[in-house]
């Protein structure tokens, strides 16, 4: 191919033009990734037991002969983000011993495709249908106007996330209001905590020696359940508003509460708060875990709270991957809550308001980290 000889600041526009389109259309990855979810693909490629090709997966998939080409182009754009992958396969089996002569393009599934398959315990498949939710992307939409301050504050005087602007209520309001969309969010945080079975028997040591624990915010009970399991005896309490734990199964070592963190803390040895204070304001999260403070009184020395959360700014965050995520997640809790994500000294202030004297943090799996806080 023949290039034109551009000057170098004409090359700089181009580049920077193209950094600006790509930035422009990045939504097209996630929302190409939750049609492959939305029509089964994974799941359709995975029971064909071989390479499928183009015209066996529109007819799986039962999709009209009219959009076999752009199921075509959806594959394409696919591959490129190696959701799934091409293979060339010999056109008639090329069984027999005899010169194959023409191959067929096939798709096979990828790492990342085998984790959206529907038997999975892990299958992020609900997780992802749930994060691209209309109600979860709408907030993106007011994010311009709400820091124009056109949305200032509830009734209650807080500051109002665009996830309120646009819905006129908070998350979890609109969770409960809509039950459909507050049992898919809840399913993709249950998805997400299953992770922890991964790394529970590294840190099994975190939990010897205590006899109760409270997974405040512990949704469905996920957390509470494999910490249960692994730890024998651990007598734990999953607390959440009442919405989210009412009819939930309980069994001997784990029970449901259904109440308000801001209100009241169950006593315990220890708290656990995953994914919890990074969705809250400075103010909130001091006000919890003073709450929790209260609730661990008198415990001595097995009395702490134990946070899984993301710390800004730690070792691991020399790959700009794991920066980048991070900030995105922080923009996340902007946009759709009222919270932030933390550096460790801003952990500290507010472990230190609330009346803490000492933290250990440990960073554990993917971008979270484990923070142990004590009196
Ligand atoms: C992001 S989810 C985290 C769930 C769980 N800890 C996990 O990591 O899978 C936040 C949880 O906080 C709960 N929550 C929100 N406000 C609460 C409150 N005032 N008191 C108790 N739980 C609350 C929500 O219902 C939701 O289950
Ligand atoms: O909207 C969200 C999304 C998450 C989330 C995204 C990706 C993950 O791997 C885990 C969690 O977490 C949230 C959260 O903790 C919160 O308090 C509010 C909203 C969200």
């Amino acid at each position: 191919m023949h290039h034109l000889g551009h000057s170098d600041e004409t090359k700089e526009m181009f580049q920077a033009q193209s950094h600006l389109y790509n930035l422009t259309s990045v939504f097209v990855s996630s929302m190409s990734l939750k049609c492959a979810v939305q029509l089964g693909i994974p799941d359709v490629i995975n029971d064909h037991k071989r390479p499928i090709t183009l015209l066996e997966l529109a007819s799986a998939l039962q999709i009209h002969p009219s959009k076999t080409t752009c199921l075509d182009r959806l594959m394409r754009v696919l591959v490129h983000l190696h959701i799934f992958a091409e293979t060339l396969v010999p056109k008639h089996g090329g069984g027999g011993g005899e010169e194959v002569e023409a191959y067929v393009l096939t798709y096979v599934l990828t790492p990342s495709s085998s984790l959206l398959l529907r038997d999975k315990a892990t299958g992020l498949s609900p997780f992802i249908v749930a994060m691209l939710d209309p109600a979860l992307m709408t907030p993106w939409h007011f994010l311009g106007d709400w820091f124009r301050g056109s949305h200032e504050s509830n009734s209650s005087n807080k500051l109002i996330s665009p996830f309120e602007a646009a819905h006129g209520s908070s998350l979890w309001d609109y969770g409960r209001k809509n039950p459909e969309f507050g049992h898919a969010f809840n399913g993709a945080m249950a998805i997400d905590s299953q992770i922890m079975n991964l790394v529970i028997s590294d840190c099994k040591h975190i939990f010897q020696g205590l006899n109760t624990l409270v997974d405040v915010g512990g949704g469905t009970g996920t957390v509470a359940k494999i910490i249960s399991e692994a730890c024998q005896g651990l007598k734990c309490t999953v607390l959440d508003l009442p919405h989210v734990v009412a009819g939930l199964p309980e069994s001997e070592n784990v029970k449901f509460v259904g109440g308000d963190m801001f209100e009241f803390i169950p006593p315990s040895d220890a708290i656990v708060l995953k994914l919890m204070l990074h969705a809250w304001s400075d103010e909130d999260c001091v006000k919890v875990l003073r709450k929790c403070r209260e609730a661990i009184a008198g415990k001595n020395e097995r009395g702490k709270v134990i946070i899984i959360d993301i710390v800004i700014g730690e070792t691991q965050d020399d790959d700009a991957k794991a920066i980048a995520t991070k900030l995105f997640f922080d923009m996340l809790m902007m946009a759709v809550v009222t919270g932030r994500e933390r550096t460790e000294k801003e952990w500290e202030k507010l472990f230190s308001e609330a009346g803490f004297s000492q933290h250990k943090i440990t960073p554990m799996f993917g971008l979270r980290s484990l923070i142990e806080v004590f009196p």
